[in-house]
């Protein structure tokens, strides 16, 4: 149902579903997905490296996210492929998180059909039978970071400029319960508390000393730590393995699953609220200012 939808999104976009097939297959040479989505496949080692490819920043417009489900899915599928990496194909920016203009001046069908496909790849990655490991190689706040908290590990450059964190409260904004339990689940109660509360973005150091993140290393060594990682986790049984994941992730997902159209209308009613409407307007708008 949710991959029809997706279908939907991209065909609407324009988006030619045959390229991205093939962008997907288990081929060992690169290819190039429809447009914002390289996969890199080595079938031999059953590890697929997905690259985001959305300039300027990855931030993840619907177009990004159909393209991103639709892959995963395909790979869910493929049972060559029990491990994937993800990583930027910009170094310096791995994901700038949901796409500002997307939740800005559109209509309610649109903020609908946008956060539909938000909860889509949350859940994709959440409970992917996959190994998933984030090879985080740029600046990675809020949705680009709950992308990385919904792998199994991360490993994150060593460079301060690479900042990661939930840092919605300042776009005056809130991170959503699903966000908000992503990050419990990874670093527990207190320290989520006032991670959120502030809005922090925290430098490696910080964010190996809190948990947000499982290892810091230096640039150049970020994907190939990556793949040696994936390496011992396929080393276990996937059956129990999976199962595993499983019975600590399910009850997270299906509080999200069993009320998700509920989350849909708090979302878009909150979303298209005026006084919010403005805080992201100036922020965009501080964005801008920063390069002048
Ligand atoms: C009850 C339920 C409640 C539900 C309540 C709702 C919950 C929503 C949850 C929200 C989750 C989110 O992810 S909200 C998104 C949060 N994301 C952020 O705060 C990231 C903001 N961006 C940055 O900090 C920086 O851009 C950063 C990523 C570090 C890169 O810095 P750089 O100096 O390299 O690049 P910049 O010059 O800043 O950016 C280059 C261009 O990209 C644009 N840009 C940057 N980030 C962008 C973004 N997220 N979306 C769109 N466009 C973006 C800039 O405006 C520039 O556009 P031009 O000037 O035109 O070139």
């Amino acid at each position: 149902m949710a991959l029809v939808a997706a279908r939907g999104t991209l065909l609407r976009a324009g988006v030619r579903l045959g390229t991205e097939a093939a962008a997907c297959g288990r081929n060992g040479t690169r290819r190039s997905a429809s447009h914002r989505v390289l996969v890199e496949p080595d079938a031999a080692a059953g590890i697929a490296t997905i690259k985001f490819k959305n300039p300027p920043v990855n931030s993840l417009t619907l177009e990004f996210l159909t393209e991103l489900i639709i892959c995963l899915e395909k790979l869910e599928n493929d049972k060559t492929f029990r491990g994937v990496i993800l990583t930027s194909n910009s170094p310096g920016i791995f994901s700038a998180g949901l796409d500002l203009r997307e939740m800005c001046g559109k209509n309610p069908a649109h903020y609908a059909e946008y956060w539909r496909a938000v909860q889509e790849l949350w859940l994709k990655l959440y409970v992917s039978n996959m190994i998933l490991v984030a090879a985080i190689n740029g600046a990675s706040p809020a949705g680009g970071c709950l992308m990385s908290l919904s792998c199994d590990y991360r490993v994150l450059a060593d460079n301060p400029r690479y900042k990661v964190g939930l840092n919605e409260t300042l776009l005056g904004i809130v991170a959503p319960f699903w966000f908000r339990d992503t990050l419990v689940n990874t670093i527990g109660h207190r320290a989520s508390e006032r991670a959120l509360q502030l809005g922090l973005l925290f430098p490696p150091a910080e964010a190996l000393q809190v948990g947000m993140v499982d290892q810091v290393v230096p640039e150049d060594q970020v994907h190939s730590t990556a793949l040696s990682v994936i390496t011992q986790w396929l080393a276990i049984p996937d059956h129990a393995r999976q199962l595993t994941k499983s019975m600590m992730r399910k009850a997270t997902t299906d509080n999200l699953i069993k009320q998700r159209e509920a989350d849909i209308q708090n979302f878009v009613s909150f979303i298209s609220r005026d006084s919010i409407q403005k805080s992201l307007q100036m922020y965009i708008e501080k964005l801008k200012q920063k390069k002048s």
